[in-house]
């Protein structure tokens, strides 16, 4: 650890201002445990900062990069990170979950606790975990691409339907997170109706096992590189941020009533059995691309819980492109 250099890159406005309170509540214990010219904090002042500062730190040589904020923090961090090429250059992601969802910690078991959470930092080893990769087009510029890299979930659909309509609400910044969350997931539940896409699924190893041009009425597809969407809805239950695979979840061809009483609560318990082999699968691959079949549809791509673009989109798995600091790689769900 002496060696060590850390940055903090705090969101004090994750979780509705938890990040900053966790934040003030953790800095005595940080001055206390690390000595003054070993580490640094840094505050985000916009959304997408969280992506400079960490390409910042990689850059003067930091070992260590701590996200203190929910899973967008920790998704741009580590998109920073890997724009900096973070992994060659010996540097590790650290966790202080202060957001609202948390998706991401469930899947790693960080302690919610920020002093527990520091520990974890300052006494375990890195592991490499995976990091997935989409380009998709833009929302205003279709014929651009957006490229982003995220490290829970990318998922597209009612998902992002979902999301685009929490940010582009004029009342959502005075609803709490949480209740904002599940009053667009009903209001947009009403409305949505799946549009048909196209699709090719590969494992990258065997060609004669990948999916080709198939067609589905989309529901929501969720590229899983962890396991929990949407604060707490465990989609991908064998997810497994070591296996150099996503766990690609879909839902496709569901009447109003069956997305309501079957797939809600499947999607909640990772337990797709309550649908037909017609209307839901799970796969492991290396690569996914997905476009609209009518090219007019905007069809919205979220990553980590924030609205990465439209379809047509390709993700690709980075294995091992990350070194995170976690409390126990064996401790993941397999
Ligand atoms: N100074 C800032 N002003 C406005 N927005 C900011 C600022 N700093 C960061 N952000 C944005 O805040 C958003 C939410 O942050 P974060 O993900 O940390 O918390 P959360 O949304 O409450 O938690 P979760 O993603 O776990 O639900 C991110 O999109 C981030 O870019």
């Amino acid at each position: 650890m002496e060696n060590n250099k850390i940055g903090f890159i705090v969101n004090r406005r994750g979780g509705g201002g938890k990040g900053g309170r966790v934040w003030d509540k953790l800095e005595p214990t940080v001055a206390t445990r690390l000595s003054k010219t070993t580490w640094k904090v840094e505050y985000t002042q916009h959304s997408g900062h969280a992506s400079d500062l960490a390409g910042e730190f990689v850059k003067q040589g930091y070992t260590i990069i701590v996200a203190v904020g929910g899973d967008g923090t920790i998704s741009q961090v580590v998109h920073g990170y890997m724009l900096a090429d973070g992994c060659t250059k010996g540097c590790a992601v650290g966790i202080i979950s202060s957001g609202t969802g948390g998706d991401f910690v469930r899947t790693t078991k960080t302690p919610r606790d920020p002093v527990q959470a520091l520990d974890v930092i300052l006494s375990q080893e890195s592991s490499f975990v995976d990091v997935g990769h989409v380009t998709c087009a833009k929302v205003d510029a279709p014929l651009e691409t957006n490229e982003q890299y995220f490290i829970n979930i990318c998922s597209v659909g009612i998902s992002g339907a979902i999301i685009k309509s929490v940010e582009s609400s004029s009342i959502a910044k005075y609803i709490s997170g949480g209740l904002v969350y599940w009053l667009y997931t009903y209001l947009t539940g009403f409305v949505y109706r799946p549009p048909p896409v196209k699709y090719t699924l590969s494992n990258g190893v065997d060609a004669s096992q990948d999916v080709t041009d198939k067609e589905m009425n989309l529901y929501i597809m969720a590229v899983a590189n962890g396991q929990y969407l949407g604060g707490n809805m465990h989609i991908a239950p064998k997810a497994d941020i070591a296996d150099s695979k996503f766990d690609v979840v879909c839902l496709h061809d569901l009447s109003l009533a069956d997305a309501f009483f079957k797939a809600a609560p499947a999607l909640k318990s990772g337990d797709l059995m309550r649908l037909s082999s017609h209307q839901a699968f799970t796969q492991r691959n290396a690569t996914v691309t997905m476009s609209p079949k009518n090219l007019e549809t905007k069809i919205y791509v979220e990553a980590d819980g924030e609205v990465a673009g439209i379809l047509p989109a390709t993700w690709k798995v980075v294995p091992n492109g990350c070194r995170m600091i976690l409390p126990s790689p064996i401790g993941l769900e397999k």
